[in-house]
C-alpha cells in the first residue's frame, strides 16, 4: 500500500476533532504493483473475523483491493469515515465487511425496536445488490443476523412483514425512509434508540437525484453515537454537502491511483473514442459490434427510451441481438434482465442511465408525425424515479463500454465508464463523439487530464475500425436505417413494455418458486416480426478489409485465451491469476504487421478519432 499522509480537513464541525484526512496513492504499472504486493495487507492482518474470511474465500476473493484495506481497520475501529475511490474498486464490501463484524458481537444479545444498521443507496437495482451481498456474508457466516431491503414501491403490508423479523440491517433508498414513517412503518424514536451504523453509498449521487429532504428528515433522528460512513467514487460540492450534514469527526479516505491527479476512472479501463456525425453513429456501431473489433460482453449507453429501441431495431436487422433496460420497465423486469445479463445469457445491453424525461419531452416537441404525436398521448410511460442502472451498479464481466451517446455530465460519463473494469479486472470504453458533442467531451477529457496535464490523451482514438472497414458497410447501414421509422419505435416500446409487465407478474407469481424456469424468459428476443435478412445477417468477408478482418481475428482470439467464448456462468471471482495485457487486441494490436505493438501504432484512427486507412495516424496508444 502507499503511504499515507495526514492532513487536517478544514470543513469538519466546529464543535468536533480535528478530521485526519488520509490520502492514499498507489503507483499505476505492474513493477509498482509488484513491489507493493509483499506490503499488501491480507484479510486478517485488517483484524477482520476468520468466519467472515472464510466467506470471501468461497466467493474467490482472496485479497482486499486497496480502499479496503485502508478503510476497514478505521470502520472497526469506530471512525466515521468518508471514503472516496474508483467506481469498481470494492467500496461495498469495505463498508460491508466490518459494519457485520460489528454487528457479530452484537448477535447474542437482545433484539432491538428498529434496525441498528441502515445502508442507503441511490437506486433500487442497488439496494437489491446490496441485500444480496450482505445476504450471503450472513449466510456464508452463519450468524444470526437478518438483514431486509425495502423500497418505495412496497405495498404497507410487505414492508411491515420485512420489519417484524427485527432485521439488524436495513438496506433502503433515502425515499423509502419518509414514506415508512408516514406509514408507520419506522418509528422514528426507535430508529433513536437504535441506530449504530449509518452507511450512505454512492454518496455523490444521493443528492444529485433529489434525496436531499430525505436524507434530512433521516439526519434529524441519527443519534450522536451513531457511526456514519460515506462512500463515493467522486468528490463533488453534493459529497461535501452530506459530510457536513452527517459526519462527526470523519476520517477522510481519498484512494488515489497514479499521479498526484485525480484519476476516478480506474486504470485497468482503456477509454477510446471515434468522432462520427450524428447519422453515422448507428453505422459506427454497426462496424463496431458486427466486425466484432470490441470485446464482449458490451454495455450501451444511450440518452433516451426511444433511442434505445431504434439502436435495438437496427442491430436486429444485422442478426445483432440486444437486450434493453430502462426506468419505464417494471422492477422485476429489470432486475431480471440485470440478473439474466450477469449470469452472460446474452452479450449486448442498451441502457438508458437515468430518468432522462426533459430530453424525451424535447423530443416530442420537435416530432411533426401527427400520427407519431398520436401515439405518445396515447402511450405515456411512468418512469421510475428510484431507477438507476450506473448508479453503483456491479455490472459482471462486462468488457467493452460504449457511449453512443455522451453523457450529459463529467460524473455520468466516470459512472457509465465504471461499469468494466470491476474490482481487478480489465475492460475498455469506446464514445461515440458526434460535432454537438465535443464540447462536453473535451470537458470530460480535460477534467480526466486534470489541470497540470491538459493535454494529455486519457482518451484515444479507437485503433481497430479502419474508415474503409466503416464505409465498407454503409449502404447497408443506411437502408436499414431508414427503415426503422418513429412508428416503429414507438410500437416496439409500447410492445416491449406489454411483454416485460406480464414477465414481471409472472415473475413474481411463479417463478420466485421455479428459479430456473427464470431462464425461459429471454430479454433480447426479437422486436421486428421479420427475422434479419441472410445478406444482413453475414456481411461478406469481400466487404472487409484485412486490417479490420485482422482486428478481428484478434479479438475473438483474445476472447478464447481470455475463456469468454463460451456463455459464462454468472459473476464469480476466477480464483486463476492471469496476466493483466495479455490477449487483449487493445493492448497488442498494432496493423503494422507485429501482433505485439509497443505502445503505439494503432490501425487507421488520426488523432481526431477520424478513421484512416493507413493505420499509420495513431501514434499514441493508451497502455496500462
Ligand atoms: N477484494 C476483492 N477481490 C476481488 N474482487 C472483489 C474484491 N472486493 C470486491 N470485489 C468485487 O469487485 C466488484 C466491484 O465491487 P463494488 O461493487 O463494491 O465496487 P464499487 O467501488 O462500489 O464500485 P461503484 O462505485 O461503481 O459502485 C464486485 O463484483 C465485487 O464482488
Amino acid at each position: 500500500m502507499g503511504k499515507a499522509k495526514f492532513k487536517p480537513a478544514d470543513d469538519v464541525k466546529p464543535e468536533v476533532e480535528e478530521a485526519e484526512e488520509v490520502e492514499e496513492q498507489r503507483d499505476g504499472g505492474e513493477v509498482a504493483e509488484e513491489e507493493e504486493e509483499e506490503k499488501d495487507k491480507s484479510f486478517e492482518e485488517l483484524g477482520l473475523d476468520p468466519r467472515l474470511i472464510r466467506a470471501l474465500s468461497k466467493k474467490g476473493i482472496e485479497k482486499p483491493t486497496p480502499i479496503q484495506q485502508t478503510a476497514i481497520p478505521y470502520i472497526l475501529e469506530g471512525k466515521d469515515v468518508v471514503a472516496r475511490a474508483k467506481t469498481g474498486s470494492g467500496k461495498t464490501l469495505a463498508y460491508l465487511l466490518p459494519l457485520l463484524q460489528k454487528l457479530f458481537s452484537d448477535s447474542g444479545r437482545k433484539r432491538k425496536p428498529a434496525p441498528c444498521a441502515f445502508v442507503l443507496v441511490p437506486s433500487r437495482e442497488l439496494c437489491q445488490q446490496v441485500y444480496t451481498e450482505v445476504s450471503w456474508l450472513i449466510e456464508l457466516c452463519r450468524v444470526q443476523l437478518k438483514a431486509v431491503q425495502l423500497t418505495s414501491s412496497m405495498p404497507v403490508s410487505d414492508m411491515r412483514n420485512a420489519l417484524a423479523g427485527l432485521p439488524e440491517i436495513l438496506v433502503t433508498t433515502p425515499a423509502c425512509i419518509p414514506k415508512c414513517f408516514a406509514d408507520g412503518v419506522l418509528d422514528p424514536a426507535a430508529i433513536s434508540e437504535s441506530l449504530e451504523i449509518l452507511v450512505l453509498d454512492e454518496a455523490d449521487l444521493l443528492l444529485s437525484y433529489g434525496y436531499e429532504d430525505n436524507l434530512r428528515s433521516v439526519t434529524s433522528i441519527v443519534p450522536r453515537r451513531c457511526q456514519c460512513l460515506l462512500m463515493s467514487a467522486t468528490t463533488s460540492s453534493d459529497v461535501e454537502k452530506l459530510k457536513k450534514l452527517i459526519l462527526h469527526n470523519p476520517v477522510v479516505l481519498t484512494l488515489q491511483e497514479g499521479s498526484d491527479k485525480e484519476e476516478p476512472v480506474p486504470s485497468n479501463v482503456q477509454q477510446f473514442w471515434i468522432s462520427c456525425s450524428a447519422q453515422d453513429k448507428l453505422l459506427h456501431i454497426l462496424a463496431l459490434l458486427k466486425l466484432e473489433v470490441v470485446q464482449k460482453k458490451v454495455l450501451i449507453f444511450i440518452n433516451t427510451i426511444d433511442m434505445g429501441f431504434k439502436l435495438k431495431l437496427f442491430l436486429e436487422k444485422f442478426g445483432i441481438k440486444t437486450a434493453i433496460l430502462n426506468g419505464e420497465l417494471p422492477q422485476n423486469s429489470r432486475l431480471h434482465i440485470l440478473e439474466q445479463f450477469n449470469a452472460g445469457l446474452f452479450d449486448y445491453l442498451i441502457a438508458t442511465d437515468d430518468n432522462n424525461q426533459t430530453k424525451e419531452k424535447e423530443e416530442v416537441k420537435g416530432d411533426d408525425n401527427k400520427e407519431s404525436k398520436k401515439n405518445k398521448r396515447r402511450f405515456k410511460p411512468k418512469l421510475d424515479a428510484e431507477f438507476g442502472v450506473v448508479r453503483g451498479i456491479d455490472f459482471k464481466k462486462v468488457h467493452t463500454v460504449i457511449n453512443y451517446d455522451m453523457p450529459q455530465s463529467v460524473t455520468g460519463y466516470i459512472h457509465r465508464i465504471g461499469r468494466t473494469g470491476r474490482a481487478y479486472s480489465s475492460g475498455s470504453s469506446v464514445s461515440l463523439v458526434s460535432p454537438g458533442e465535443m464540447e462536453g467531451f473535451e470537458e470530460i477529457k480535460s477534467f480526466l487530464a486534470g489541470e497540470e496535464d491538459k493535454d494529455s490523451d486519457i482518451i484515444t482514438p479507437f485503433p481497430l475500425l479502419t474508415e474503409n472497414a466503416v464505409e465498407s458497410l454503409r449502404y447497408r447501414a443506411e437502408d436499414v436505417a431508414k427503415s426503422v421509422t418513429k412508428i416503429s419505435i414507438r410500437e416496439s416500446r409500447a410492445q416491449d413494455l406489454r411483454n416485460e409487465i406480464i414477465n414481471s407478474e409472472k415473475l413474481k407469481s411463479h417463478f420466485e418458486a421455479n428459479p430456473r424456469d427464470l431462464d425461459l424468459l429471454k430479454h433480447d428476443k426479437l422486436l421486428s416480426k421479420t427475422a434479419p435478412a441472410p445478406h444482413l445477417r453475414d456481411i461478406p468477408e469481400y466487404l472487409v478489409d484485412a486490417k479490420t478482418q485482422e482486428a478481428s481475428k484478434m479479438v475473438k482470439l483474445a476472447r478464447a485465451a481470455m475463456g469468454n467464448n463460451r456463455r459464462s456462468g454468472g459473476g464469480g471471482n476466477s480464483k486463476k491469476k492471469r496476466s493483466r495485457k495479455g490477449g487483449d487486441p487493445l493492448k497488442t494490436f498494432n496493423a503494422n504487421g507485429s501482433k505485439r505493438g509497443r505502445g503505439g501504432g494503432g490501425v487507421g484512427q488520426k488523432k481526431d478519432g477520424k478513421g484512416s486507412s493507413d493505420g499509420s495516424a495513431n501514434k499514441k496508444q493508451k497502455t496500462v
